[in-house]
């Protein structure tokens, strides 16, 4: 039974409702991204005066649906389902110059907004009963708006094993994502991590009941200006049968629709899709569909792809590497004028964080001398792929590492009992690695100067658990084994991000994937990592939409990409 009609509850329910339903009763089109960890959805909402008449990829139509995606290992893809064959730079600046009238913008709709305040309180709640960290509330609200080490101003170090960032200089909450159309980016972040609280009934009876605490989050909407909006959601993948019996409850995808999935998922689950809901997977190659999505969100979503102002932060703390010039000249000149016309020392965040490069560049492409390509894209999900891209359909996997998101969830998880990634990631802002990590001074008892290695550096992670000769005993907290994994595994991300960049000879790498949700400790390490190790050459780019990439990519595959030109 919902509550009586009229009743304050019955209109929180009723946005609750919404807010589970959002974008997904009206939705045209889905796309899944069903990945080791967690499956993200995206709907797509047609607006009234175009819904029912998208118009589908000519291959939707011909689906086929145990199609094997590409491999990737090793295997360089050339434009496999572009009939113009490899994208050379200038056919790229033509199509980018026709698609740029139809930037979009984003905008939190009210029935989020509404469910974040409210639950993103109950959240901070939780975390303090939890772990009575002040600060988490900071850290759980998300990449945007806060920090979570505010007021921890430990050194960075000289090498790529970062310690800590240091001195980011903003005051707390006033760092803000690059500058938004409108109110609520905030709002957004703090909604995706909410609803982790904030679970929604209908009250109706039936299967919702079985998948009340389904969603996970959802990402601020994406609103293309006359076409629709696309919706944002996630859920952890061991989950998939709810939000099947999510979808029969509500009807929300016909029994004969064909959907485009991708991740291992879309393999693995295919049957059960089919069995259990009557619904066919069209099934994409995770990478291709990654940089899908990637390339709609750097060359639509204006504002979803951001970079850290590394100056900003420097405050001279970190020590540049040996016999390398205060700023390097190969080049790359414009990038470093463009430091310059940022403010450095103690200003906040909203300055700090701009657009990226790729983005800029991508506006910019009308005429402009440099391209976007080639870049890196570094997938933080369960596991890491790192990817070489030359063009729209251009890319190679060039490594990866096993190191991932999942390795710092399992890791923290099994050492501090911690329940939820977000949990993790807050109790990791507060903790103090140095009393696990195994540092150079430790070593050496300073620096060690002659290879330009810091006394701060991380020698060894985990190094100081083990003690010969001593008590045993360890003044390790939770907080303290939680920092430790959290920068062993963003520290190992970011060298082998560089070692790939620098053998690929580009200038800007994307990270990406749900490890940067919300954790802005690991976005800061990688962008501090990447301008000290390749002199200020290099960019460290994040999205918005940083997990789902894939799952826009899985959606715009079965769509025809010219009804979002
Ligand atoms: N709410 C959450 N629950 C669990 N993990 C989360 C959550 N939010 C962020 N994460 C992090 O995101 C990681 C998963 O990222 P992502 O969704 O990009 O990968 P995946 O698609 O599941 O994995 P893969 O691509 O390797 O198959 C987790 O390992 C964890 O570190
Ligand atoms: C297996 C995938 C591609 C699944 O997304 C990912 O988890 C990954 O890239 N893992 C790292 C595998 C490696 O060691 O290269």
């Amino acid at each position: 039974m919902g509550p009586d009609p009229g009743s304050a509850s019955c209109h929180v329910a009723e946005l609750r409702q919404t807010y589970l339903l959002e974008g997904a009763s009206n939705a045209a089109s889905v796309g899944l991204d069903i990945g080791g960890t967690l499956c993200k959805v995206v709907f797509f909402e047609p607006d009234n005066a175009v819904n029912g008449s998208i118009p589908s990829a000519q291959y939707d139509r011909e689906v086929e649906v145990d199609t094997e995606g590409p491999g990737v290992s090793g295997r360089r893809n050339e434009c496999q389902d572009s009939p113009e064959g490899i994208c050379g730079v200038s056919e790229l600046r033509g199509r980018v110059n026709g698609q740029r009238g139809a930037a979009l913008r984003t905008l939190v709709e009210e029935t989020n907004l509404e469910n974040s305040r409210s639950s993103s309180s109950d959240h901070s709640r939780q975390l303090e009963d939890g772990n009575g960290k002040p600060g988490s509330e900071n850290v759980q609200n998300g990449a945007e708006g806060h920090d979570g080490v505010a007021g921890t101003s430990r050194q960075e170090t000289s090498g790529g094993n970062i310690l800590e960032e240091s001195k980011w200089g903003s005051p707390e909450g006033s760092e803000q994502p690059p500058p938004r159309k409108r109110d609520g980016g905030n709002g957004d972040r703090a909604s995706e991590d909410s609803s982790e609280k904030d679970r929604c009934r209908d009250g109706s009876g039936g299967g919702v009941d079985d998948v009340e605490n389904l969603w996970m989050s959802s990402h601020e909407p994406i609103v293309l200006p006359g076409k629709g909006t696309l919706h944002f959601k996630r859920f952890e993948t061991w989950r998939v049968e709810d939000f099947l019996a999510l979808t029969r409850t509500h009807s929300l995808v016909s029994r004969d629709k064909v959907i485009g999935a991708t991740g291992g998922g879309a393999k693995k689950f295919a049957h059960v899709f089919h069995e259990q809901a009557g619904i066919q997977l069209r099934k994409e190659d995770e990478l291709k569909c990654l940089l899908k999505g990637i390339d709609f969100l750097v060359r639509h979503a204006e504002d979803d792809s951001f970079e850290y102002e590394i100056d900003a932060y420097r405050g001279g703390a970190i020590q540049r590497p040996l016999h390398s010039p205060e700023h390097s000249d190969d080049g790359s000149g414009d990038d470093r004028r463009q430091h310059k016309a940022f403010p450095s020392g103690k200003g906040s965040l909203a300055r700090g964080i701009r657009s990226s490069s790729l983005t800029r560049l991508g506006a910019a492409l009308e005429g402009a001398e440099e391209s976007a390509y080639p870049y890196l894209v570094v997938n933080i999900g369960s596991g890491v792929s790192i990817l070489r891209v030359d063009g729209r359909h251009v890319y190679e996997r060039v490594g990866g590492t096993s190191l991932g998101g999942s390795t710092f969830l399992g890791l923290v998880s099994a050492l501090t009992g911690c329940k939820t990634f977000r949990e993790a990631i807050a109790m990791a802002a507060g903790g103090d690695s140095t009393n696990v990590d195994m540092l150079v001074g430790d070593i050496y008892g300073g620096d060690y100067t002659e290879m330009g290695l810091a006394a701060t550096v991380v020698a060894s992670s985990f190094g100081k658990l083990v003690q010969p000769g001593g008590d045993g005993k360890v003044a390790a907290s939770p907080a303290d084994l939680a920092k430790a994994c959290l920068l062993m595994v963003t520290n190992n991300v970011g060298s082998l991000a560089m070692l790939h960049a620098k053998a690929a000879g580009v200038k800007r790498i994307l990270f990406a994937g749900s490890f940067l949700h919300g954790n802005k400790v690991a976005m800061k390490l990688l962008s501090v990592a990447v301008e000290f190790w390749s002199k200020g050459v290099m960019k460290a780019v994040f999205l918005r939409h940083e997990g789902h990439a894939g799952a826009i990519g899985a959606l715009l595959s079965g769509l025809d990409e010219a009804f979002f030109l």
